[in-house]
C-alpha cells in the first residue's frame, strides 16, 4: 500500500504575510515616483452663512424641469450631461424631475483646485462615456462664475456636432463674468460671494451641505 505524505499547511497572521511582501520596500523607502502629497495647506477660519435653503432649492428645481420638459417634450432620449464634481448634486435632484426618457452621463472639468480663483483654464480630467453626434443633450452645471468652465465645455461638445445643445447652471453670478456666457436656464443670480454646499465646495468641503451657503471669514 503506498501511503501518502499528509502535507501541513501552516497559516501564517497577516501581519506577518504583509511584513514579508513589503519588507523590499520598507528598506527601500518611499518610491519617488508614486509618494502623493497629503499635506493641504491650512485654511484660514470661516463659517457659512445660509443664503438659499434646501427647500427653496427643491422648489426651484420643480419649476426648472417643467420647462425642460416643454423644450425637450418631442425628444426620444435627452443625454444629460453633469459636469463634475460639483454639479453631483443637483443633477440627482433634477433628472428625478424630469418625465422624458434620460440618459445620464458625467464630464470632469476642473479649474479652480482648492483655492477660491478660477485658473481659467479648464481642463478634461474625465470625458463623456457616450457619443452625442446627432443627440439631444442637456449640460448642468453647479455655478457660472467667471463663465470659463461652462463656455469651454460648449465649445468642445459642439465640435461633436449635438443635434440640439442647452446648458442649465443652479447658480449665476453675473459680475463676475470674464467671458461672454449665460447658461439657457439659471436657478439663482446671486451676488459676488463664494458660495458652498448642495455639492459646492471650498477645498473639497462642505459639499454635503444640503443648502447653498455663503463662505464668510472669521
Ligand atoms: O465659471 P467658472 O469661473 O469657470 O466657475 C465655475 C466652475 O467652478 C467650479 O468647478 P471647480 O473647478 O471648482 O471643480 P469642481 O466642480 O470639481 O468643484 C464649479 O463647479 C464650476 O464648474
Ligand atoms: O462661489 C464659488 N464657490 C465654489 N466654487 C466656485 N467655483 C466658482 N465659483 C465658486
Amino acid at each position: 500500500m503506498i501511503r501518502h505524505k499528509r502535507l501541513s499547511v501552516v497559516t501564517l497572521p497577516n501581519h506577518v504575510v504583509w511584513f514579508a511582501r513589503n519588507i523590499k520596500h520598507l528598506a527601500q523607502g518611499p518610491d519617488p515616483m508614486t509618494q502623493v502629497t497629503t499635506q493641504t495647506p491650512a485654511q484660514p477660519n470661516y463659517v457659512i452663512d445660509e443664503m438659499i435653503s434646501a427647500k427653496s432649492i427643491a422648489a426651484r428645481i420643480e419649476d426648472l424641469a417643467k420647462i425642460i420638459q416643454t423644450e425637450f417634450q418631442d425628444t426620444n432620449k435627452l443625454i444629460v450631461v453633469g459636469l463634475l464634481r460639483g454639479s453631483f448634486v443637483f443633477i440627482a435632484d433634477l433628472v428625478r424631475e424630469l418625465d422624458l426618457p434620460v440618459e445620464v452621463d458625467f464630464l470632469e472639468a476642473s479649474s479652480y483646485g482648492d483655492g477660491m480663483e478660477s485658473s481659467r483654464e479648464v481642463r478634461i480630467l474625465k470625458d463623456l462615456r457616450g457619443q452625442i453626434e446627432g443627440r439631444d443633450v442637456l449640460v448642468v452645471e453647479d455655478i457660472v462664475d467667471t463663465g470659463h468652465t461652462l463656455h469651454q465645455v460648449i465649445d468642445m461638445l459642439n465640435t461633436r456636432k449635438p443635434s440640439k445643445l442647452k446648458s442649465i447652471a443652479l447658480l449665476d453670478k453675473p459680475t463676475r463674468r470674464e467671458v461672454d456666457m449665460k447658461a439657457d436656464w439659471t436657478g439663482f443670480v446671486i451676488p459676488d460671494e463664494f458660495v458652498v454646499g448642495y455639492g459646492i465646495d471650498y477645498a473639497q468641503r462642505n459639499r454635503n451641505l444640503p443648502y447653498i451657503g455663503k463662505v464668510r471669514f472669521t
